[in-house]
């Protein structure tokens, strides 16, 4: 179903489990520029897949960089498994996979990226191994071990910079723009392992067809609010929507609905 803002409030009271995440009454501005964010409140229960979608400048990454701990809302809260989030804390249940894989990459090779995370969380030396050796695994990038990070392809980086965060074995992953500058090949790897993944994920893109491929859910945010919230296909196809939010019907959806219209 979808909801077009205001939403009703999302009850937590006949919930059997807490929300992976919950984002209430969030509201951010930079020191230069006045709100960025405004009253942002939606919950992510563990397992949806949701997509955020929006134009340049909508928030998108703001609001990531707000859940992560990295900047401090100036209004409202975010909870990650019922706990508070505090800015400047690092959380081992969450992982943030950065826009620019080159933000991420730092070491001499790729083992030494993947195991840092696991190292920091004090993790002993054959537990580091096995967690390195399940996201070079999940990702398929074993072959990439020894190699110099920053020597790599645009895709390799970006599997690489996913196995460092899934090596600390997170319950919500946060992906901003992962499929941007990829190949085909290295696009449809990727959209396989998002679907094969078994994690809680976010995804900010702009890519609607991988959205349309991966998520069970999408916000749509423009100006800082959530403008529409709910299932894929039902919001992408509402033409006067998408294109009052500087977005387009996806193609697939686009045919679907011009076959129906010829039926
Ligand atoms: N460090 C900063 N200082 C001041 N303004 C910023 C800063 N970072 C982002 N902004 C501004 O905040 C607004 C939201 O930016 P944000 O990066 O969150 O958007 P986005 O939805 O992720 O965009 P895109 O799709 O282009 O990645 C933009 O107008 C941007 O110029």
């Amino acid at each position: 179903m979808t909801i077009l803002f205001p939403a009703p409030h999302h009850s937590t009271i006949l919930e059997p489990f807490a929300p992976a995440l919950t984002v209430a009454d969030l509201s951010f501005s930079y020191p230069d520029r006045t709100s960025v964010l405004e009253q942002i409140s939606f919950e992510l229960q563990a397992n949806e897949r949701i997509g955020v979608l929006g134009p340049n400048g909508a928030g998108k990454t703001t609001l990531f960089k707000i859940i992560c701990g990295l900047l401090c809302p100036t209004q409202g809260e975010v909870k990650l498994f019922n706990q508070p989030v505090e800015t400047g804390s690092f959380r081992s249940d969450l992982g943030f996979v950065f826009q620019n894989p080159d933000d991420q990459l730092f070491s001499a090779s790729v083992w030494e990226d993947i195991a840092f995370g696991p190292q920091n969380m004090g993790l002993p030396p054959d537990e580091v191994d096995r967690c390195v050796a399940a996201a070079l695994a999940l990702t398929g990038t074993q072959s990439l071990t020894q190699r110099l990070p920053h020597h790599l392809s645009g895709g390799e980086k970006r599997m690489v910079a996913i196995a460092t965060v899934v090596a600390m074995n997170p319950r919500l992953i946060i992906y901003d723009e992962p499929s941007a500058n990829l190949d085909l090949r290295a696009r449809r790897r990727l959209i396989q392992y998002l679907q094969d993944s078994e994690e809680t994920i976010m995804v900010a893109s702009h890519d609607l067809e991988m959205i349309l491929e991966v998520c069970d859910r999408i916000l749509l945010i423009d100006h800082g609010h959530i403008v529409a919230d709910g299932h894929p296909p039902e919001i992408m196809q509402q033409r006067s929507l998408m294109e009052a939010h500087g977005l387009e019907v996806p193609y697939s959806l686009a045919g679907r609905i011009e076959a129906k219209r010829h039926l």
